[in-house]
């Protein structure tokens, strides 16, 4: 079977739309700054809006900016990229609509307030350029000459160009040099919550934990259950990245192979997907968003007292020792 029946990549950028025009990275933190410095080294015309002054604002000056409250760097802006956290993004956008011009582009790196309705811009162009990987991959990758995939969706399109400039924004974050796949806002949004939730940030953050406790409770020293239960999780994932789970296999021994998948099936069984299917369709329904909405509204403390007990636990504890010894090592 043949998939990815298109992807869109720098020979497929006919025009670059975005290269005399001005665009307003709102947010300086994990994608803003990446976003802002691969655009700007790409030649465009970057100007960074925040709200406040404070440790972004320090680093986008540091890195050569001069941001503006988010109001002035709208202003005159022909695209306006909204890079705040996606709890943040409807008050701004209430806050600054009105010093928005009429025929500017909204553009988002996630669909989550688009797609559960919290921002309606109905005479704009709305659309989506969404990495698949956190802000400082984007930047690494670009500034080593590559790229990371990104998604791509339009939601609303006035001028029948939001797909094309959609495009010319992955082209200047170096996306195009993978490649870009075109999505909804839909689809990206509730992908990417149930990816987060059931494995990339959910499953494995508990998984790892359980089975670090576990050898603990067993009487195991904490350093050791670091080292096999957390540690070595990323030279496992990088085998994946680069190979597929196959042949992640094909690189362990025989027994992590036998003993892995008896042992994955017995864990990992019918009753746990039932639960994992559950939370999925919790997301679609549209309650989670909702939950989390209520959540931040009420100041996010129960965010805040699930991180404290992460950050308290022995594990961080055993981690942050370990870590010197094994980024040490690491190949510069
Ligand atoms: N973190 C990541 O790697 C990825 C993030 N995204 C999406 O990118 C967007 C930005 O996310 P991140 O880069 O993680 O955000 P972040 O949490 O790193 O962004 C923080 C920035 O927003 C500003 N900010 C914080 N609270 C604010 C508020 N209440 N009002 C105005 N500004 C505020 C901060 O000063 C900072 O400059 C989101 O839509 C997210 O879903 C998409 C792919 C990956
Ligand atoms: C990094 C990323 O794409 C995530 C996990 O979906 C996110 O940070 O929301
Ligand atoms: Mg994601
Ligand atoms: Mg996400």
């Amino acid at each position: 079977m043949r998939f990815l029946e298109k992807v869109y990549t720098e020979n497929d950028l006919k025009e670059n739309l975005m290269r005399n025009k001005k665009i307003a990275v709102l947010g300086y933190g994990s994608q803003g700054r990446a976003w802002a410095l691969n655009m700007r080294d790409s030649g465009l015309n970057v100007t960074v809006g925040l709200e406040r002054q404070g440790k972004s604002w320090e680093k986008a000056v540091a890195d050569g900016f001069k941001p503006l409250k988010s109001r002035d760097a709208v202003r005159d802006a022909d695209a306006v990229i909204f890079l705040v956290p996606d709890m943040a993004q409807r008050e701004l956008y209430k806050n600054i609509m009105n010093d928005i011009k009429d025929d500017a582009d909204i553009v988002f790196a996630h669909g989550f307030n688009v797609h559960y309705g919290l921002i309606n811009p109905k005479n704009h162009d709305v659309y989506m350029v969404a990495p698949k990987a956190p802000g400082p991959s984007v930047r690494e990758f670009y500034e080593r000459g590559g790229g990371v995939p990104v998604l791509i969706a339009v939601a609303n399109d006035v001028s029948g160009r939001s797909k094309e400039k959609a495009l010319s924004i992955a082209y200047s974050l170096g996306a195009l040099r993978a490649g870009a796949i075109e999505t909804t806002f839909k689809e990206e949004t509730e992908t990417d919550l149930i990816g987060e939730q059931l494995d990339l940030v959910g499953g494995i953050t508990e998984l790892l934990r359980s089975t670090f406790n576990i050898m603990v409770e067993m009487g195991y020293k904490p350093e050791m259950a670091y080292f096999e239960a957390i540690n070595e999780m990323k030279l496992i994932v990088d085998q994946v990245f680069e190979k597929g789970i196959s042949g992640m296999l094909r690189a362990v021994s025989d027994t992590a192979k036998y003993g892995g998948l008896t042992t994955g099936k017995y864990i990992i069984n019918d009753d746990v997907r039932k639960r994992m299917r559950e939370r999925a369709e919790y997301i679609v329904s549209g309650k989670f968003a909702e939950e989390w909405i209520e959540e931040y509204g009420e100041g996010s403390k129960n965010l805040e007292s699930m991180m404290l007990n992460i950050d308290n636990s022995l594990e961080e504890q055993v981690g942050k020792q370990l870590r010197e010894i094994v980024l040490r090592g690491r190949p510069k």
